[in-house]
């Protein structure tokens, strides 16, 4: 249950405090914020949402992926040789959290069609904002890999949280997530989460607060229905 109809504008909430360690990157760009105005709507149907959602994962990979790793490659162009670069081994690993995340998957892997995938099913208890693990298909060994974790929603922070902690036991180092919502709250709780450790939020924007149910304010409503229709 989304929790309420208040009616919020979506503007510049101020500043939110996290330490330098943590990179967060709060998307300012009108095309993004037009479309994340169409997914907030909530006359806007499952098909039309989808659609958005992979619009807005494409448009974020490009900052998301500012420093993915590439190695130089020599190579002939029809006028002479030169050398460019390309996405270094071991290829980066892409993560969608789901259900929500699997919407997110396409528009990252337009970007980086070559990375791998695996998967992390989360579900969060809507009475005691707890998540659960109930799937996992990742590599047992992450080390080396540079991790993009992909959930449309960043509420309490607890599901992101859990992920992080997941990939990290796995042996991971780089990890950036993809999430079109966050709050403050949420941004807070990673930060204190990851200490020091290299985890950079690439955010579509940074939402005003949670409300008493643990749903995004003003948000849009709870990703996973409005992505696949089961309100
Ligand atoms: O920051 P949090 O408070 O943990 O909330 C965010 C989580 O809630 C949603 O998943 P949900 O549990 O609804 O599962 P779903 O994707 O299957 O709908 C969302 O996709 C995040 O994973
Ligand atoms: O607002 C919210 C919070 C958690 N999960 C969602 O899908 N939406
Ligand atoms: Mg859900």
């Amino acid at each position: 249950m989304a929790g309420s109809n208040d009616e919020v504008t979506p503007s510049e909430y101020g500043p939110v405090p996290y330490s330098e360690e943590m990179r967060v990157h709060i998307a300012d760009h009108p095309l993004i914020t037009h479309k994340l105005t169409v997914l907030r709507d909530q006359r806007t149907p499952s098909p039309v949402f989808r659609q958005l959602t992979q619009e807005l994962v494409t448009l974020l990979a490009y900052e998301a992926t500012r420093n993915v790793r590439v190695s130089p490659v020599q190579i002939t162009t029809p006028v002479t040789s030169a050398t460019g670069v390309r996405i270094s081994e071991p290829r980066p690993l892409v993560v969608p959290i789901l259900r929500a995340g699997l919407g997110m998957l396409e528009g990252m892997v337009t970007l980086l069609p070559t990375a791998e995938v695996g998967f992390l099913g989360m579900v969060r208890d809507e009475q005691t904002l707890q998540p659960t693990t109930y799937a996992e298909r990742l590599p047992t060994d992450l080390s080396d890999r540079q991790c993009f974790v992909l959930d449309p929603m960043l509420a309490t922070g607890g599901s992101l949280g859990a992920a992080i902690d997941f990939l990290f036991d796995r042996g991971a180092q780089d990890i950036t997530a993809i999430c079109l919502l966050g709050t403050p709250e949420g941004i807070a709780k990673i930060d204190e989460q990851v200490g020091d450790r290299d985890v950079t939020l690439v955010l579509g924007a940074r939402d005003e607060r949670l409300n008493e149910h643990g749903y995004i304010v003003p948000g849009l409503g709870d990703a996973g229905d409005r992505l696949y229709g089961t309100v």
